[in-house]
């Protein structure tokens, strides 16, 4: 009878390794991430973030691993480079392979949702490289993922487009409500947009935090800017004001 309770967990990992000819990357990781979490993944370069998100969406072949994972069945992930194809218009991008009736039209709101009602038709090559990110957003949510893994989808925008499509991301993820893991180098990202921050070491995970600030946050709050001080402390960074 038990199996008919349903798991809390939309994410959860057991012992996960994971390794690239005998070099350890994931050293037996045990996670687990409930339902509608926001999840950022922290970690220097090379620590194995992408590793962790490829493994998740089943997207390493090549590599050679260990342990168990549970994923939900509908996943969408997010590149740092959009993917749309070239040769198709902006909508056409959204609704390859979608298999709904309201194919088009539900691509047409969801574009109208990241501001891009007005750029249905026209090819991704003539819009601008925050375009072509709202774009591939709308095409993953359109998908309704119950899983979104996000590998640093705006780590190639300015400053400014980062920050729009950060506010974007929070008001289409309350709209959706997916589990969501976001591998990010960015700290102030992390700390304004997650429930939970993780930080790969080793790995590991090396450190757990819950993010327990209401949205709309604001840099200033003391409670992110003491955790923002240990985070960078961790990374041997010293704050600067
Ligand atoms: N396909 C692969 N073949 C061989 N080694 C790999 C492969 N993919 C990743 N690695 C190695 O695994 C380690 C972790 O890489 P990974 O890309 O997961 O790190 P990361 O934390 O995402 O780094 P970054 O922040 O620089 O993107 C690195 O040493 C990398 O060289």
């Amino acid at each position: 009878m038990n199996g008919d309770i349903p798991s809390p967990n939309a994410v959860e990992l057991r012992n996960l390794s994971r390794s690239f000819k005998g070099k350890t990357v994931l050293d037996r990781i045990s996670l687990e991430i409930p339902h509608g979490q926001f999840v950022s993944l922290l970690g220097e370069s090379g620590s194995g973030k992408t590793t962790l998100l490829r493994a998740l969406a089943g997207l390493d072949d090549d590599a050679e691993g260990q342990g168990h994972f549970k994923v939900p069945d509908k996943i969408s992930v997010l590149f740092q480079d959009s993917r749309l194809l070239p040769w198709k218009s902006v909508v056409d991008n959204l609704t390859l392979g979608l298999r709904r009736q309201d194919a088009r039209s539900a691509a047409l709101d969801m574009l109208d949702a990241v501001g891009l009602g007005d750029k249905a038709t026209v090819w991704p090559e003539t819009l601008s490289g925050g375009q072509k990110q709202r774009a591939s957003l709308a095409r993953s949510l359109l998908r309704s993922p119950q899983l979104l893994l996000a590998d640093e989808p705006f780590g190639a925008l300015d400053a400014l487009t980062r920050l729009r499509m950060q506010e974007l991301l929070m008001r289409l993820v309350k709209r959706e409500r997916p589990t969501i893991v976001l591998v990010t180098h960015d700290v102030d990202e992390a700390l304004l947009l997650s429930d939970r921050i993780l930080v790969l070491k080793g790995g590991r995970i090396a450190e757990d935090h819950i993010v327990s600030v209401p949205h709309p946050r604001r840099s200033h709050d003391p409670k992110l800017l003491s955790l923002r001080a240990k985070l960078l402390l961790s990374f041997g960074v010293s704050e600067r004001v």
